[in-house]
């Protein structure tokens, strides 16, 4: 079979952000090549945190948050919570939230606009004040990412809902109750209805999503007050509270940033101990390095990993979890690229999730794309000026970059810090040569 070097369209972007039309640039400089060696503590999961955090919406009594991580996507969900009435402080890395009351109920496309996740404090205001307009979400756009299963939840509960101007428009006249049969298993659907019912409403909601995200909004709404049953399965009964409280709560582990970091470990062929994770969310990631020829030990909140020299390729599809995740389809096909033989990806949740095969062609790999399916043809990669176009594609380029011949420099600085947390540090302390640029003078200079 012939291999392509594949370029895509350039209109499968994330939407403008703050580092768009500046003067200035930032860049990732990536000297490759370095095995990585050491131990990363995985830090809580982005996106458990973010709808944790909408959910704080819900109740009048103060919240704590043990280990929220310190990211853009946080940032400007605090931003948003802070223009609809919540007040909040950081001790720490632990975060501090109070809402006694609900200050407006418009949440608008300049914050909305910014991140898929803040679509969520809908739910929760309809919930808390009867009533609430929101704008279409923001976020990455790997493909369509359409909300009509949100508002076809909303309606199923008993919502009056009107769409206008780019925003949408939702009121209750009782607590919202029903049932709802989602049309596919979505992460922030099925996290909108939780949010929805949990002021004296009741919801059973049929083909859940079962991520681990999902079941820790659960947990915590648990601790508020409400009743969930079936956690981690596809169908939630879910019964509000007239009156919720508040707590101390901390979010699990980033299965996505640990999956990152250990296929950079993969892709440089280095080893790797992870602390702090959850291991049990991570099985089909494990699964496919253990059948790529890899060593891994597992204890019940560490993963000890070591590269085989010449590992193999294999075939992966990313599904709904407990599948393959898709937030790791582009980094597992950067380490594939660097793996000899023949592999493929493909991708049942976003079907076109493929802003970084263009970028990582760019570092020499050989790609083609047929009928949506990834094939690879592995071999080592070179350094090259990239461009991250969205999270997951800066983290494909980050482990690319890591295992290439000589050095890459990633534009894009932007996406990555919305889903890791000081990336370049903590790589650094594994060994690689991982260096932030605030400018192309610096660049030059260097
Ligand atoms: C902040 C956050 O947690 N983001 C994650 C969340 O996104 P998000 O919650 O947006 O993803 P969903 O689980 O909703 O999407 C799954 C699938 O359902 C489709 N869909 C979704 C909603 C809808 O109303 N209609 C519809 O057709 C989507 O296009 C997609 O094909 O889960 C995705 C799938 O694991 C991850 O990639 C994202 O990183
Ligand atoms: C795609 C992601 O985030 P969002 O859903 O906010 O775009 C992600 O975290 O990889």
């Amino acid at each position: 079979m012939r291999f392509l070097r594949l370029m895509l369209p350039l209109s499968k972007v994330c939407m403008m952000h703050p580092e768009q039309g500046k003067g200035g640039r930032r860049v990732l400089r990536v000297e490759g090549g370095v095995p990585l060696s050491g131990e990363v503590r995985v830090y809580p999961a982005k996106n458990a945190a973010l709808p944790i955090l909408a959910a704080s919406l819900l109740t009048p009594e103060p919240i704590t948050l043990l280990e929220v991580p310190k990211l853009r996507d946080v940032e400007v969900m605090l931003e948003l919570l802070a223009h609809l009435g919540t007040r909040y402080a950081w001790e720490g890395r632990a975060l501090h939230l109070h809402t006694p009351e609900i200050k407006s109920t418009h949440a608008p496309f300049e914050l909305v606009g910014q991140m898929r996740a803040s679509f969520i404090v809908w739910g929760a205001l309809l919930a808390r004040v009867g009533e609430a307009r929101i704008s279409l979400p923001g976020g990455c756009a790997f493909g369509a990412r359409p909300v009509d299963q949100h508002v076809k939840a909303l309606k199923a509960l008993g919502a009056e809902v009107v769409e206008e101007g780019g925003e949408f428009y939702a009121r209750r006249t009782r607590p919202l109750s029903g049932r709802v049969v989602f049309d596919l298993p979505t992460v922030g659907g099925t996290e909108q209805a939780m949010l929805a019912v949990a002021l004296g409403g009741e919801a059973t909601l049929v083909q859940a999503a079962m991520e681990p995200e999902v079941e820790d909004l659960g947990r915590f709404l648990e601790m508020l007050g409400v009743e969930v049953r079936g956690l981690g399965g596809a169908v939630l009964h879910v019964r509000g509270a007239k009156r919720l409280g508040g707590g101390t709560y901390r979010v699990i582990p980033d299965r996505i940033e640990a999956g990152t970091y250990l296929l950079a470990a993969a892709a440089t062929r280095g080893s790797l101990t992870l602390t702090e994770v959850r291991p049990d969310h991570l099985d089909a990631l494990l699964d496919k390095l253990q059948s790529s020829g890899h060593r891994l030990e597992v204890g019940a909140d560490w993963v000890r990993f070591t590269a085989t020299p010449d590992p193999i390729p294999f075939q992966v599809e990313a599904r709904e979890y407990p599948g393959f995740p898709t937030d790791l389809q582009p980094i597992v096909t950067a380490y594939l690229a660097t793996v000899s033989g023949q592999s493929a990806v493909s991708d049942r949740v976003y079907p076109d999730r493929f802003t970084h095969v263009g970028e990582l062609a760019r570092m020499g790999a050989e790609l083609y794309l047929k009928d949506r399916t990834l094939l690879i043809h592995g071999r080592r990669l070179h350094g090259a000026q990239v461009k991250a176009l969205d999270i997951r594609a800066g983290g494909a380029l980050v482990v690319a970059a890591l295992s290439a011949e000589g050095v890459s420099e990633i534009e894009g600085v932007y996406f990555l810090e919305r889903g890791y947390e000081h990336l370049p540090e903590r790589l650094q302390a594994l060994g690689a040569r991982v260096f932030l640029q605030e400018s192309p003078l610096a660049v030059a200079a260097d």
